[in-house]
């Protein structure tokens, strides 16, 4: 459980009314969801249902048919206001692929997108910075030079960690970030995603499947069913819910009655 101070009216993120559908496919009828600076929100649900695409709406890769997206104050949803490149900056995202550049070693990989952004920076800064990143997940410098492919599962998916806190963002978008990890390396991003919370401050979002994730690393969890978001509340609200439709989800039973599927 995270153990940091969170003032329940300063909202970082606030989804208002999103919409999103995909030809005939409503994704997102009708999702509301504040999120608190500092904390972090996981998102669970069905597979399928639009987590992803809720997050990419935060980054501004998707832009929603009806609603809003506002961070930090600022609309970013409108054609008007979509300005990619400012909120790329505030934002950091790891991507459920843990996508690397398989071309580029690790400390390539975690420059990256500072040179791309701040071509000002001398070598040495890029390289002091990429060591500062490395050793905030627990790498050491020498782990540079590793290539992607040198790499398992869960030291991709830190590097891309590394990555993503390259620019110093604000926010922290995880897609999935435990699938496909074995319960201990599993346990690693976890602590990762905690230490990302106490060391730099950032308000973190995770959508993931994993329960056992969820309720170590959630401020708070919001369960989204049917492109809405029914529930919101903290590890133990949801643990005690009274909906249905979470206690189906969180403790794994396939159906509530014969009619729901
Ligand atoms: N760019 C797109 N074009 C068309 N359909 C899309 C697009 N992006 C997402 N979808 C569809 O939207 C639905 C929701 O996808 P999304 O990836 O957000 O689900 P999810 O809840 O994250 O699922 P999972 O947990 O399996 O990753 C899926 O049916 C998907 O096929």
């Amino acid at each position: 459980m995270p153990n940091v101070n969170i003032d329940p009216n300063d909202i970082m993120i606030q989804l208002r009314g999103l919409q999103k559908s995909f030809g005939p496919q409503t994704v997102l009828a009708d999702v509301n969801l504040d999120i608190r600076r500092g904390e972090t929100m996981v998102i669970i649900g069905q597979s399928g249902g639009g987590k992803s695409v809720i997050l990419k709406h935060m980054i501004g890769l998707l832009q929603p048919d009806g609603g809003e997206v506002i961070v930090d104050g600022v609309t970013i949803s409108t054609p008007k206001s979509f300005d990619t490149r400012t909120i790329r900056k505030k934002m950091g995202m790891l991507f459920q692929s843990g996508a690397l550049f398989d071309s580029m070693d690790t400390g390539e990989n975690i420059a990256f997108a500072l040179r791309e952004h701040h071509p000002e920076l001398s070598e040495k800064r890029v390289q002091e910075i990429v060591t500062e990143k490395l050793k905030l997940i627990n790498l050491v410098p020498e782990f540079r030079s590793k290539m992607p492919s040198e790499l398992s599962g869960g030291m991709r998916k830190r590097v891309a960690l590394a990555r993503a806190i390259a620019l110093n963002p604000e926010i922290l978008l995880y897609d999935e970030p435990t699938t496909g990890l074995d319960p201990i390396t599993s346990d690693v991003i976890n602590d990762l995603i905690l230490d990302m919370q106490s060391k730099l401050g950032v308000t973190s979002v995770v959508v993931t499947h994993d329960m056992v994730s969820a309720f170590k690393v959630a401020d708070r969890i919001a369960m989204l069913y049917k492109g809405r978001i029914i529930e919101v509340g903290t590890v133990d609200e949801i643990k005690n819910t009274t909906n249905p439709f979470v206690k189906q989800f969180i403790t794994g039973k396939r159906k509530i009655n014969p009619e729901e599927e």
